[in-house]
């Protein structure tokens, strides 16, 4: 299978913690996978070390061929991060075009960028004063801009209205058909049904990494959030 990232025996410290525990698994090109798990299960840390921006006790990250931080992946790599990372004192216009320039990119694409997250009617206005869902969809128009082949998002439609969060994911899955690859956190079940694939991560351990389907067929159960939990106990029992 063609991988756009993947990951054999990560193990990975936080201060004094390992928050992951020897975590192997694959994202496929042209997909949409879902990074799922409960609150403190290691998604973020296992991005970061996607991206290349988290020291690792052990284990490798390959991401298009390089392994993770190579230089080269700097542009090829898009990452959106939990907190908002824009100028509050620019527009949201100005802060895609200047991470268009960032990027080589121009105008035209930047503007695409924000129309793309549904904020074109706000794309005069200062950042500073948008609310917080719109905030965190400047931060994406700008992580997209660059068009690049591997889009790490850390859950990017927290604080989005159902209208809006169904426009993303179709976004996504856009892309994912034109050929880019899409990580995406989050810890919305109902999420983990329009992903491509699914990882399922605890107390930074992989409970599963397989297809919405196969993870119903396997639990024989329909509903994701169930199927999560019968496999969360089933690993439970499987350590005691
Ligand atoms: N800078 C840090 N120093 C020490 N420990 C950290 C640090 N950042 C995170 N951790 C710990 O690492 C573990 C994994 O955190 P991480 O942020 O990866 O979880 P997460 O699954 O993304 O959580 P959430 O869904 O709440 O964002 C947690 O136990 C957290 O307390």
């Amino acid at each position: 299978m063609d991988d756009a990232v993947s990951v054999r025996d990560l193990v990975i410290e936080r201060g004094k913690r390992r928050v992951l525990h020897g975590i192997s698994c694959a994202v496929p090109r042209g997909t949409v996978t879902g990074l799922l798990g409960p609150s403190g299960s290691g998604k973020t840390t296992l991005m970061r070390a996607v991206v290349g921006v988290q020291s690792v006790r052990s284990g490798a990250v390959d991401v298009l061929g390089r392994p993770a931080g190579s230089a080269d992946l700097r542009h090829r790599v898009g990452y959106l991060t939990q907190a908002p990372s824009v100028y509050a004192d620019l527009t949201v216009r100005e802060n895609a075009r200047y991470f268009a320039v960032l990027h080589g990119r121009g105008h035209a694409e930047a503007d695409r960028a924000v129309a793309d997250v549904g904020l074109a009617a706000a794309a005069g206005q200062l950042v500073g004063t948008l609310s917080g869902g719109q905030r965190s969809r400047a931060s994406l128009a700008c992580a997209l801009v660059g068009d690049p082949e591997l889009v790490v998002l850390d859950e990017p439609t927290v604080g989005q209205d159902p209208v809006l969060r169904a426009d993303l994911w179709a976004r996504f899955h856009a892309m994912a058909a034109a050929g880019t690859t899409l990580l995406v956190s989050s810890h919305v079940m109902d999420e983990a049904a329009r992903c491509d694939r699914l990882l399922l991560i605890r107390e930074g351990r992989l409970v599963a990494d397989d297809t919405p389907a196969a993870v119903r067929a396997a639990t024989g159960v329909d509903d994701l959030e169930e199927a999560f939990l019968r496999l969360i106990r089933g690993s439970e029992e499987a350590g005691a």
